[in-house]
């Protein structure tokens, strides 16, 4: 099995230095910088908008992999584009027309991503699936970190990566939401390539970030 990609997401981090964070979980071993952006209307609470990203950008080279939990999703595109996100990642329920919104995003020279809520059913992914290059598949209800794994996601996730491969699509498969080393294994037996991970990347502070790291790619 190999290991998966880790993308810690930054809403776990100390917000009075995000620069300082970006920097450590670069020299820790992350794969992808996770930017949660929270517009306390598609989701309840608020978090980074794009001169935040824009002011984080110069601290690593790692991709930023940006889920937008905004509602309307369209106006907002090349603004974190712009702001220097590398892929912009959607939810079906964030606008009217989801393929143009995917199309919009790689027309921005971005990598395109479509995320599913828990309630949320795997057959949207159906119809756009030649237009995505990684479908997010939260394991909690998206607003927040700290929330405990819905273990139903496992199954989901196996279904989600069946669809990919019947698809012949190569789009990465991530998980988001209560992922920890006891779960992370888990996910990738189910078909994950890449996880998504807050509070257990930065528990214990600096120090601990690339033992963390390591314990979910393990
Ligand atoms: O998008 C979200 C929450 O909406 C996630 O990215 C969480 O921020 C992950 O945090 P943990 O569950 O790992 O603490």
């Amino acid at each position: 099995m190999a290991a998966p990609l880790i993308c810690p997401s930054i809403l776990a981090s100390d917000f009075s230095k995000l620069g300082e964070e970006v920097r450590a979980l670069d020299a820790a071993g992350a794969d992808w910088i996770h930017v949660d952006v929270m517009d306390g209307h598609f989701v309840p609470n608020i978090t980074l908008g794009p001169d935040i990203v824009k002011a984080i950008r110069p601290h690593t080279k790692l991709p930023f992999d940006v889920h937008l939990m905004v509602a309307p999703v369209d106006p907002w595109l090349d603004a974190y584009r712009d702001a220097g996100a590398d892929i912009l990642t959607v939810h079906p329920e964030s606008g009217p027309h989801l393929h143009r919104t995917l199309g919009r995003i790689r027309q921005l020279g971005a990598k395109a991503g479509v995320v599913l809520n828990p309630g949320t059913p795997l057959t949207v992914l159906e119809e756009v699936v030649e237009l995505v290059d990684l479908v997010l598949l939260m394991s909690v209800n998206p607003g927040f970190g700290g929330q405990s794994f819905i273990d139903t996601s496992l199954r989901k996730i196996e279904r989600a990566r069946a669809l990919l491969d019947a698809a012949g699509s190569k789009a990465h498969l991530q998980v988001d939401g209560g992922v920890t080393s006891a779960n992370a294994a888990a996910c990738v037996a189910a078909g994950a390539d890449a996880l998504v991970a807050g509070s257990f990347v930065f528990k214990g502070g600096p120090d601990a970030y690339a033992a963390n790291i390591a314990a979910l790619k393990a």
